[in-house]
């Protein structure tokens, strides 16, 4: 993953990865057959208007029109019927364009909406191991940056480039039929303009990819600006941030601006490249008109033509620089999309054994972090935990006891030994079976922006409200939720930012009792709150352990004195178990601990 995104940025795109998108268009295959044929029709009709003004010219206005009645294009057709028929064309036109361009924005809009739908659920099936490495502000602007760029390309650069393709050829071949002389006289002075004019292009390519790499500059800072408000205000750093941004700011406005004159001279030059070339040709078309050579209407359909390829030609460079863009932003879709999760399930996983509660065994159990392969976090931990015993585990910081929590819910993979729930190794569950059977309190509980009930329910989706104060009455969550605005209906903020850590914590110990789960793992889970809510949550704790398989991690011993069983845990080991009385009467790290924490 790394890798791919460290050549996102560099090189010419293949423009075969394009391909990649293919999965997403096939369902719409009719559609946009049918946006091919409206695309041939509009062509075909706008090919035919020179030739109806020609005819206009020629047969419509033109002293000859009497005796010529009956040749051309639109045959014996009277002066009226002339200008009708060439509405009807224009008619003909407007209403194939309009329906394409329906057809085709539909399909655009569509197959984004699905590429989106599928990264995002692709994305959120990743191991944490994932995120460690890709940072979520990478992942939304993938999300809707890219896909917004490949939304262009599909619902109307692709289709306005077959168009002006068509044009191109379309108008060569009219040129070369209305008037080999002026055609060759044209191509000679295209290809000697092309030259510089493409050589300014690439340029106004590459100002224009800094200037948007500047742009994403200012973005990445105000995004994590923002984010740590408080940090800023209380370090008294907002001048010094608005000069920051407003320096970011100023060197992306001065990129744009590079690249706003390269491309005014860009425009300059082709209004005069196309301009002059038109009146140059003209000039030398008049002088045949005059001398016989060929008629005034030939001449204006020539030029119409001309007009006609140089649009074409004008539209064709600037879809291929979406194009271009396009490849880079499949390719990183695609790379989020075949992204594979560390953490591999089983084709065929094995069902949980049906017992009413869930015994652990942790056999030789070694655990590296990927991102730290050679610093055991656990080493070769071997612990057996019945069913409905709770068992504290107690340590120092970094001693491993998170690590052994990530394990059980199988957020990384063992790299030694085996975890076994109820003599099933976890490996061989679905993990969706596996965490149905796991509720857990974090350190750090996340809030939604939703609801108080809401907040709570996602603990279990199908739960009544009944069901959900239920929860919250034992977790005492009612007791500050009565004293909000609405009630259970209160919004909770943007992640939360409208509770205390303590309120935060008994809503997630809401969600885990609601969950009813055969194993409970608490995470400090009491750590925020004060003494008073303390004791009292600690009764809809004991509620909830009822019956459960428990695992509290907890810094402060005076909160699982009760336990069955604690482990002590120092530097990725268990140093010792006992009960909470064994282990005062040990003297190893468990007493001094106790020593320095109850004593006092
Ligand atoms: N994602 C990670 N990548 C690499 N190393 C990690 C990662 N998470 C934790 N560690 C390391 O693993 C070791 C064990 O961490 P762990 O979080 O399990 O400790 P802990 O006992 O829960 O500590 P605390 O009581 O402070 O929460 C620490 O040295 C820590 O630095």
């Amino acid at each position: 993953m790394q890798q791919a995104r460290n050549d996102a940025g560099k090189g010419p795109r293949r423009l075969s990865v394009l391909s990649g998108l293919w999965p997403f268009l096939r369902p719409y295959r009719v559609r946009i057959a049918l946006a091919f044929v409206l695309l041939c029709v509009a062509s075909g009709t706008i090919l035919l208007v020179p030739l109806a003004f020609r005819d206009l010219i020629d047969f419509g206005f033109g002293a000859q029109s009497r005796e010529a009645a009956g040749q051309g294009l639109l045959g014996a057709l009277s002066l009226n019927g002339h200008f009708v028929a060439l509405f009807g064309l224009a008619f003909l036109w407007a209403l194939a364009v309009a329906m394409r361009y329906y057809t085709v924005s539909w399909v655009g809009e569509r197959a984004t909406a699905d590429l989106r739908n599928a990264v995002y659920a692709r994305v959120l099936s990743q191991s944490p191991q994932f995120f460690e490495t890709l940072q979520t502000g990478e992942v939304l602007s993938r999300l809707t940056g890219d896909t917004t760029l490949i939304q262009t390309v599909v619902g109307s650069s692709i289709s306005m480039g077959l168009r002006s393709l068509f044009q191109f050829i379309g108008g060569m071949i009219m040129l070369a039929v209305t008037s080999f002389y002026l055609f060759s006289l044209n191509l000679v002075l295209m290809v000697l303009l092309v030259l510089p004019i493409m050589v300014i292009g690439r340029k106004v390519r590459r100002l224009s990819r800094e200037s948007q790499d500047r742009i994403a500059d200012t973005s990445a800072l105000a995004g994590e600006i923002l984010n740590a408000m408080p940090t800023v205000q209380a370090c008294t750093q907002e001048q010094e941030e608005a000069r920051r941004y407003s320096d970011r700011t100023e060197t992306s406005f001065v990129t744009a601006i590079r690249r706003t004159r390269v491309r005014a001279a860009l425009t300059a030059l082709i209004i005069t490249a196309v301009m002059g070339t038109i009146i140059f040709v003209l000039w030398i078309g008049a002088r045949q008109v005059h001398d016989g050579l060929m008629t005034g209407g030939e001449l204006a359909s020539f030029v119409l033509y001309a007009a006609l390829v140089a649009g074409g030609v004008g539209t064709m460079a600037e879809v291929w620089g979406d194009v271009m863009r396009a490849a880079g932003a499949t390719e990183r879709l695609l790379d989020l999309l075949h992204a594979e999760s560390a953490i591999r399930e089983q084709d065929e996983p094995q069902q949980p054994a049906p017992a009413a509660q869930v015994g652990i065994r942790l056999d030789h159990v070694v655990f590296a972090y990927p991102g730290r392969p050679q610093v055991r976090a656990l080493d070769d931990i071997s612990l057996d935990i019945r069913p409905g015993e709770r068992v504290a585990l107690v340590g120092p910081s970094g001693a491993g006891k998170t690590s052994l929590f990530q394990l059980l819910l199988r957020y990384y993979d063992v790299t030694g030994g085996s975890v076994l729930i109820n003599g099933q190794d976890i490996r061989q569950l679905s993990l969706h079976d596996l965490r149905k059977d796991i509720a857990i309190v974090p350190q750090d509980p996340v809030i939604f922006s939703a609801n108080a009930l809401e907040n709570i329910r996602y603990g279990r989706m199908d739960a009544t409200d009944e069901e959900v104060m239920q929860a919250a009455r034992a977790a005492l969550v009612d007791e500050f939720i009565g004293r909000l605005p609405e009630g259970y209906q209160t919004f909770l903020g943007e992640r939360g930012t409208r509770l205390s850590g303590g309120q935060r914590q008994r809503i997630a110990i809401a969600r885990a009792i609601l969950k009813h789960a055969r194993l409970l793992l608490l995470d400090e889970a009491t750590s925020a709150l004060d003494a008073e809510s303390e004791i009292l949550v600690q009764q809809g704790l004991n509620a909830a352990m009822e019956g459960r398989t428990t695992l509290i991690i907890a810094h402060r011993l005076a909160t699982v004195q009760k336990v069955d069983r604690i482990v002590v845990m120092e530097g990725g080991r268990v140093v010792e178990t006992g009960t909470p009385e064994d282990l005062r009467k040990q003297g190893g790290l468990y007493s001094r601990l106790a020593a320095l924490q109850l004593d006092l």
